[in-house]
């Protein structure tokens, strides 16, 4: 084969117009690979490259490189290769629109801007908030457009993801509650969800006033519906419901100069770990929730200040708390979470206000800095080893530093959100889901509430001015959550969102359908694309037990059309993790993303960097710790992640390091 060097290949790209074609040279593992001769055969096998693991899409990058050397490719191939699915798949969408953007205020910026442009100088827009979500394989859509995948490779229909739950998601016990984790806390199950919330929210489409579809109902005929059936044996709803209301998620705009694709799905938030879910993620939500010296809105008794969107308020002194993230009151223990950030953040601002130079501004941001760091530290060191394995964590370099700065960010890196992750692998917390939520008070009484009572309602964190918070947060701390496996509590999987008609949802369902309406390949597609063993009959899943794989073939023809929601939740779990292979493949890359994308990664030296004392204070910060400084809670284990135990005693928060603010002296 010939070879040309970089320049001369982004020189013809820029002839035939195209701005955005990178080529690297640093793909050592397919050096020994021969080159096809043929044309068709060389896009081909560059095509599969760019979408395989280690050469990836991630960046949008296309590696082309050969014992070292760059393959010619000439002005068509270029081309070709640029028109390609894969290259405007993961690529050039997210340039094309908003080329324009400078980001010269931001090269020099301690602080992160509130959307996340111009985390990435390079592609400005990458992780930014309203941004394409992006993939590590293509989507497999019915058409190869739009269309959610509806058939099976027979040719027959896929079955309605509510059949499928019930068969997948449902306990031997009906009626009874799933099992218990042994170790796990209910406070992994809370973190997963509050940390997530930092991360993704998927906006569906609604009517023009901005409501929900009523897709059972009189919107059934809007393009965006998708409902899904429930058979009229159905052993929850027998008859009284045959269909439940589900809208697709909006589609990514065109995008101006580009050839329109196929559908593609937005993330409203930064996908950065930024305390988004605290602050907001634009600049008018920094403005709505800030309070003046720097602290953030709280009402007199340091709740959450009103003004957030409720479908609920079952007591009318309750009021219907704003944060940064408009989930805030999906469950009692997630609303719980918010408000002690909020408070966290105003503890801290009141240490750092001893500097008397600094504005309300350098005040404000500083500890938004410093409460990312937080998240992101706590969600590596102490999250991550609970739900990954060893191997993943060591494989994807996702341990931190004890010492000294990461030096690794690399802005090549594509830090957004990634599809399947959102829409499928994340959602296994959906499994950790407990059957009831409540108050644990300081004699160890306990008052419990079924969780479907409990949904979309604010009451137990506001109600009497917030007075039984550390009762709540008592109880998330010393219940165990559930366990990671394909059982889902009948508390969402029959009854979520229950109505007073007595209508409702079955998260489960709705899990698979939004991974169809998001074109996700299915299961064994990504198992290919992690590397492991591809099934081609039921009896081949290594890694799924006989008695699921008979499940699995009660409901799937054949065993290429399984959702990967459905053959993630239910593999066995890898040595030293809650998750079996794929999830732990797909989350292990999404955070390595996270980080090594992240300009503003709290490790990172630089502008935005920590000093050194500075960054020894947030390498010693707990969930604990934090929890001690902002709540009055009396005794907690250090490791806030698992049940108290014989290695996780209770110990006085007196016993917890304060969190200490001197390094910011100026
Ligand atoms: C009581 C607890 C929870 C409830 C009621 C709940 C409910 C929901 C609902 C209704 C959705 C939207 C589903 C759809 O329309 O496709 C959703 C999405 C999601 N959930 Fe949960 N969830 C809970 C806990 C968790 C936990 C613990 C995790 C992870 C550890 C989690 C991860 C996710 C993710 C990643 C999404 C997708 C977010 C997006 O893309 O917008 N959830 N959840």
């Amino acid at each position: 084969t010939d070879t040309v060097s970089v320049d001369d290949i982004v020189a013809q790209a820029i002839d035939n117009g195209y701005r955005y074609v990178r080529f690297e040279r640093t793909c050592p593992n397919i050096d020994d690979q021969v080159l096809p001769r043929d044309e068709k055969q060389l896009f081909t096998f560059i095509r599969k490259q760019t979408f395989s693991e280690g050469l990836t899409s991630d960046a949008g990058r296309l590696y082309i490189a050969i014992n070292k050397e760059l393959v010619k490719l000439s002005g068509k191939n270029i081309t070709q290769l640029v028109r390609s699915k894969a290259y405007r798949d993961s690529f050039a969408r997210q340039f094309c629109r908003r080329s324009s953007l400078r980001c010269s205020e931001f090269v020099r910026s301690p602080y992160r801007s509130a959307d996340g442009r111009c985390n990435n100088l390079l592609y400005p827009t990458l992780g930014s908030r309203g941004a394409t979500q992006s993939r590590y394989l293509p989507p497999k859509y019915e058409d190869g457009i739009t269309q959610p995948r509806n058939l099976s490779g027979t040719g027959k229909p896929l079955l309605s993801p509510r059949l499928i739950s019930n068969e997948m998601f449902q306990g031997p016990h009906p009626g009874k509650p799933t099992p218990k984790d042994r170790k796990l806390s209910l406070m992994t199950f809370t973190w997963g969800q509050f940390m997530i919330h930092d991360v993704v929210l998927t906006p569906v489409s609604t009517n023009e006033d901005g409501e929900e579809l009523k897709c059972c109902d009189e919107d059934a005929d809007h393009l965006d519906c998708l409902p899904i059936d429930i058979p009229p044996d159905d052993p929850h709803f027998r008859g009284r419901q045959n269909c439940m209301s589900f809208s697709r998620s909006i589609p990514a705009e065109s995008y101006d100069g580009c050839a329109p694709g196929h559908r593609e799905q937005v993330n409203r938030l930064t996908s950065f770990i930024d305390a988004g879910n605290v602050y907001g993620d634009s600049l008018l939500s920094h403005a709505l929730l800030n309070a003046p010296h720097g602290y953030l809105n709280t009402t007199k008794y340091n709740l959450l200040p009103p003004g957030g969107v409720c479908k609920t308020l079952s007591n009318d002194r309750d009021h219907c708390p704003i944060a940064g993230d408009e989930r805030v009151s999906e469950n009692p223990a997630l609303g719980g979470m918010h408000v002690l950030w909020v408070r966290l953040h105003n503890h801290i601002v009141r240490q750092l206000a001893k500097n008397k130079s600094w504005s309300s501004y350098k005040i404000f941001q500083e500890t938004r800095k410093i409460l990312g760091a937080m998240m992101q530290l706590i969600t590596y060191k102490h999250y991550l080893p609970k739900i990954l394995s060893p191997r993943t964590i060591a494989r994807r370099n996702l341990s931190l530093k004890e010492h000294g700065y990461e030096t690794r960010y690399d802005q090549e890196i594509d830090p957004s959100v990634k599809n399947v992750v959102a829409a499928a692998a994340f959602r296994f917390g959906h499994s950790m889901i407990p059957p009831e939520l409540g108050y644990l008070f300081h004699d160890m009484t306990r008052r419990t509430f079924k969780l479907e009572d409990i949904l979309l309602d604010p009451h137990l964190v506001v109600t009497q001015r917030g007075v039984y918070l550390p009762d709540l947060i008592r109880f998330v701390l010393r219940n165990s959550s559930g366990l990671v496996d394909r059982e889902i509590e009948s508390a969402v999987r029959n009854n979520l969102f229950v109505d007073n008609q007595g209508l409702s949802f079955d998260l489960g369902a709705f899990n698979i359908q939004r991974g169809r309406d998001h074109g996700l390949p299915p299961y064994a597609d990504w198992r290919k694309h992690c590397g492991l063993s591809v099934p081609t009959t039921f009896e081949h899943l290594e890694d799924h037990d006989i008695h699921t794989r008979e499940k699995l073939s009660n409901v799937y023809e054949l065993v290429t059309d399984i959702d990967v929601f459905v053959g993630g939740l239910s593999e066995l779990p890898e040595e030293g993790s809650v998750l079996g292979p794929v999830f732990n493949c797909l989350i292990g890359k999404q955070f390595r993303d996270l980080k090594f994308g992240d300009r503003y990664w709290f490790e990172n030296p630089g502008v935005g960097g920590f000093t050194p004392d500075q960054l020894k204070v947030i390498r010693s910060v707990t969930l604990a710790s934090v929890i001690c400084s902002v709540l009055d809670i009396g005794e907690i284990q250090r490791d806030a992640f698992e049940i108290q135990h014989k290695g996780n005693p209770l110990v006085s928060c007196k016993k917890i390091p304060k969190l200490n603010f001197e390094a910011w002296k100026k």
